[in-house]
């Protein structure tokens, strides 16, 4: 027999007694090196870190329960503590061959701890709940190992059957969950055990699922046409339990050793933390040792979870459901919850005695369902079974581990708990990579300290709709420092205008005016101007224009020429042929045109939609929707206009926040019956007064087209709202329209730019 004494990787002493695993393989495997096994005859031979003697187990004293005194008689020896007639050698037989092709280190410190998303369903077994795995080391003493029956001639046609499908059924059990590789999707990149595979006792049927939300491959087969009926198998919700009466003294608990009490030091867990919440030990699989975390209940011992030293958890079938440590919160107003015992004994050396775990780890994802009803609410049974020690709790600090299932956990404890008197915690660095994930690397890597400030800190848990401003200040902060850009608006090019109006990214702006008053002209002159001064560029919903005469239009504001020789344009020089070849380039880098192509009326929707792939793929700044009527406007008959405007422009606004996109809207003024000539009201536009209430900007161009009242080409911009002030405030401006190349200028402008 050799003994290895190598020392692997994380500091941790391999106590392992190899010949068996050399034997079997003819070298050590890695995992094998890296592992340790907590084995009666292996302490005979190894220098412990902790603080055991060399060749002996020194029994510690007797943990007392939360509740019990010392003389109760749950207290017993440890019979087996000197045992060394037998050989650790856990996981040697054919059914545990896989844990060899692990590649993470089995027994370290700082090993993560297992999510139960490869434990998805509740299992209903003689001999081991959901956590277990058919290949877990068994403790002996459990209820009707069907592990160890012989197969019978209904198992081997089931599992040939299974087989034929892809599965691996070697170290298949029945009457219990085993998981597998899904030969569907062969467990994705991780390659994780994702299908879960149930057989019935008798061997006669088996069903199984894929927890892999990409596959969730299903089904069920039978061994004989008349074997039993699945259903009475796979019902673990109406399947009564009988719950077990267990004690220290049957479940063969021992006082914890010195080796595995020098295990928890590594994890800078004291033996008085240890001796508090009864954590134990047990002598299974030959010699070999686990750690026994007992479950307690007002006093009374309700269930027991076992680690073995490759990390393998399993618990006590058919016991009570309940929190690790529950006594520990009786009464309690302030409690923390975390996800493994080892964290619970954690967060009692930072000084938080009112902390529970959880016995099933993390769901891999949170639930899209509702919530079920209390007794089908399977996976968190220990909670509701729990819920009088709940009640009072005020504040719950839900101190779930770091990674997504553990935010998946807190999540539905907080969806159960209720949001409002849930608080979470920020893990904070280890090192300059990566966050803490849980209790028991905050203590490891930084100390009790650190482990309590983190706590002291936590904050309130988010509830969806209900915001602090702490959770924007990064956001004001670069507000205040001008980081966005544009925090003042995008002034528009004219000096007349920049007291009152400047365009701001995400606003929408309802432009209004009467009929040929000049609204289009002056957007597209804006638009230029935008171009000209930041570059920007537009997604253009221009449904009255045909494409070339927009183009025109443009072309002419941006070359500042006419783009005929026509009366319009006098005796100005017509734009020249090379002018008209870089303009169309201008054009096609400025504008991308949203259209309906076959005439019929574009929805918002439908609009909306385009702009945002125009926002992702070109960057445009800005969307122009000229004009409103020209939109389809199928509206429900239970809808009244009002209602239905009020909706658009909340669609609208929404993507302008969204896609931080200025959005321009048109829409005409209903007609005025008596209007003497006069610029319109905004409350005057058609169809709701939600365009002038729901809008950040409100604009109304006019002009003037009675030479008695003033200069025709004279242009009014009212600006009648502007929600931001700091882009600009209520007021008029006067620009000058040039008829020939469409531009709007500063009335003071030389005459020379005219
Ligand atoms: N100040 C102005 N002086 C003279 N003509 C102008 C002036 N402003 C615009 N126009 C002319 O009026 C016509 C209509 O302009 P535009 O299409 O911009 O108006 P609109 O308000 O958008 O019209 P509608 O409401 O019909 O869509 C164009 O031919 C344009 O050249």
């Amino acid at each position: 027999m050799r003994v290895c004494l190598r020392r692997p990787l994380h500091s941790t002493l391999l106590f392992s007694s190899s010949s068996s695993s050399t034997t079997r393989t003819g070298t050590t495997s890695p995992s094998r090196r890296l592992g340790r096994v907590w084995s009666q005859r292996s302490l005979s031979h190894v220098s412990a870190s902790a603080s055991a003697g060399p060749t002996t187990l020194r029994p510690f004293k007797l943990p007392t329960p939360p509740g019990h005194t010392k003389s109760q008689s749950w207290m017993m020896g440890s019979k087996n503590m000197f045992k060394t007639n037998s050989f650790a050698i856990p996981f040697a037989n054919s059914s545990h061959r896989h844990f060899f092709n692990t590649h993470t280190p089995l027994f370290s410190a700082y090993s993560s701890k297992p999510i139960s998303k490869i434990h998805s369903l509740p299992l209903q077994t003689n001999g081991f709940s959901s956590i277990s795995h058919a290949n877990d080391p068994r403790p002996d003493i459990l209820e009707s190992p069907a592990e160890y029956r012989l197969e019978t001639t209904k198992l081997k046609i089931l599992k040939r059957k299974l087989e034929e499908l892809g599965m691996d059924t070697e170290i298949c059990v029945p009457g219990q969950y085993n998981h597998l590789l899904c030969p569907m999707c062969k467990g994705g990149d991780s390659e994780e055990k994702s299908l879960s595979l149930f057989v019935t006792e008798d061997g006669g049927a088996a069903l199984w699922m894929c927890f892999r939300g990409k596959c969730g491959w299903r089904g069920s087969t039978r061994a004989l046409a008349d074997s039993r009926s699945l259903s009475g198998s796979w019902n673990p919700i109406t399947k009564v339990k009988i719950k077990r009466e267990i004690t220290v003294e049957n479940l063969q608990l021992e006082p914890l050793c010195d080796q595995i009490v020098g295990y928890f030091a590594e994890r800078l867990i004291s033996r008085e933390t240890l001796q508090r919440n009864s954590v134990m030990q047990k002598s299974c699989a030959g010699d070999q040792l686990v750690i026994a975390f007992t479950y307690w209940k007002d006093g009374k011992l309700v269930s027991c979870k076992y680690r073995d030293s490759y990390k393998k958890f399993w618990q006590e079938a058919n016991t009570e459901k309940i929190f690790y440590g529950l006594d520990d919160i009786k009464d309690k107003s302030d409690i923390i919850i975390v996800e493994g015992e080892m964290d619970k004994l954690a967060m009692e050396e930072a000084g938080f005695r009112n902390c529970v775990s959880v016995p099933d780890g993390a769901p891999a994802v949170v639930s899209t369902k509702d919530l079920p009803p209390e007794e089908k609410d399977i996976k968190y049974q220990y909670l509701w079974n729990c819920k009088e020690y709940l009640q009072k709790a005020s504040r719950i600090v839900l101190a779930t581990d770091g990674d997504t299932a553990g935010q998946a956990l807190a999540e539905e404890l907080a969806r159960r708990l209720g949001r409002e008197r849930c608080w979470r915690v920020k893990w904070p660095k280890k090192n300059e990579v990566d966050n803490c994930k849980d209790a028991n690397e905050v203590l490891m890597f930084l100390g009790a300290d650190v482990l309590k400030e983190v706590i002291d800190n936590a904050e309130l848990f988010p509830i969806r709709g209900l915001f602090n401003f702490k959770n924007y200040f990064d956001e004001i902060d670069a507000y205040y420092n001008r980081t966005y850009g544009y925090e003042f608006g995008l002034p528009t090019g004219w000096r007349a205008l920049n007291e009152f109006y400047n365009v701001v990214p995400g606003e929408l702006t309802i432009v209004t005016g009467v009929p040929n008053s000049g609204k289009s002209e002056w957007i597209d002159a804006l638009l230029c101007n935008l171009n000209e001064t930041a570059g920007w560029k537009f997604a253009l919903c221009s449904m009255e224009n045909r494409v070339r005469e927009h183009a025109r239009k443009l072309l002419e504001k941006h070359i500042k020429k006419p783009f005929f020789d026509a009366r319009y344009g006098g005796s100005a020089e017509r734009m020249t042929v090379e002018e008209l070849q870089q303009g169309k380039k201008w054009l096609s880098d400025t504008f991308h045109l949203i259209r309906c192509e076959d005439d019929s009326l574009p929805s918002i929707k439908w609009v909306l939609d385009l702009a945002k792939a125009a926002v992702l793929r070109h960057g445009v700044r800005g969307l122009v929707i000229d004009p409103y009527n020209e939109l389809d406007h199928q509206r429900p008959v239970s809808q009244t206009e009002t209602e239905y405007v009020s909706q658009m422009l909340t669609k609208v606004k929404r993507f302008a926040q969204h896609h931080s996109c200025h959005v321009w809207f048109v829409a005409h003024p209903r007609q005025l019956h008596h209007w003497v000539g006069g610029p319109p009201n905004m409350y005057d536009i058609s169809g709701s007064a939600h365009f002038i209430n729901k809008c950040d900007n409100g604009i109304v161009i006019h002009r003037n087209r009675d030479p008695a009242a003033g200069p025709v080409d004279q242009v009014q911009v009212c600006v009648r709202k502007v929600r931001n002030k700091v882009a600009g405030t209520i007021g008029d401006a006067f620009l000058l329209y040039n008829r020939v190349t469409g531009e709007f200028m500063d009335i003071d402008e030389p005459s020379g730019k005219r």
